[in-house]
């Protein structure tokens, strides 16, 4: 894939809850490999977006285009297909399986895939060795940190190797120390393994090491300049 292509385009979305205006005229293209915040206010629609580009939810009108093809008449087998093979999501709470190893969650959605065990453990020990969590691999959730659980996410996240990255807060739940380290691998990695990402944060702090910033302002999606 060229740096140019757009891997994730929102076209003219909106979403409403009856009356209520979330966001509207929404068109954002993402490219291949670079990264994009997402920022705003609470309640302003980031998780919305975020699930609509995702496939979880559907927009009130409008077309999410995901590697050059629209979505919004497939069928649900077809959007979860898209979903487990092109996208990769990481949410603030890590939500893994607390009786697997780490290495069994970031394998788990390889074997769904029905990719063979021994090959599925050897990308899992791969990505989290990139995550810093090489010595790491056989402690279940409950012996890792709060900063490791987050590091397996990710690394969960990009088991079946996506094209895009979608990460709600992804460190939201984490001391600022932490939350800087934990950051620091996720764009580190989605960099080695060339994905595009569009990762929701409060932080502006965060948002300036991305390669562009969004901000919903007024129910729009603006592109903003990066602080210096
Ligand atoms: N099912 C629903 N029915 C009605 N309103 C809803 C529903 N789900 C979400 N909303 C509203 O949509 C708005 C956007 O919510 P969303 O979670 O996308 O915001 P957010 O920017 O991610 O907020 P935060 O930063 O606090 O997570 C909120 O005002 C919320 O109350």
């Amino acid at each position: 894939m060229s740096k140019r292509d757009t891997v994730l385009r929102l076209e003219n979305v909106a979403r409403h809850y009856g009356d209520l205006v979330i966001v509207e005229e929404i068109n954002f293209a993402l490219r291949a490999g670079e990264t994009v915040a997402l920022l705003g206010p609470s309640g302003s629609g980031k998780s919305s977006l975020l699930h609509i580009a995702g496939l979880l939810e559907t927009a009130s009108a409008g077309e999410v285009h995901i590697l050059g093809q629209p979505t919004s008449k497939l069928s649900d087998a077809d959007r979860t297909h898209i979903r487990r093979n092109t996208l990769g999501f990481v949410y603030q709470f890590h939500h893994l399986l607390p009786e697997f190893s780490a290495l069994g969650n970031v394998a788990l959605p390889q074997l769904i895939a029905g990719i063979k065990k021994q090959e599925a453990e050897q990308e899992a020990r791969r990505l989290l060795t990139l995550m810093g969590l090489g010595e790491r691999v056989d402690h279940q959730p409950g012996q890792l940190s709060g900063g490791e659980q987050q590091r397996t996410a990710i690394a969960r996240a990009l088991s079946n190797r996506p094209d895009i990255l979608l990460a709600d807060e992804p460190t939201g739940n984490l001391d600022p120390k932490t939350s800087d380290v934990v950051f620091d691998a996720l764009l580190n990695l989605v960099k080695t393994e060339g994905l595009a990402a569009l990762i929701a944060t409060h932080d502006q702090r965060l948002a300036n090491r991305m390669d562009r910033i969004f901000v919903i302002r007024d129910q729009r999606l603006i592109e903003e300049q990066k602080q210096a």
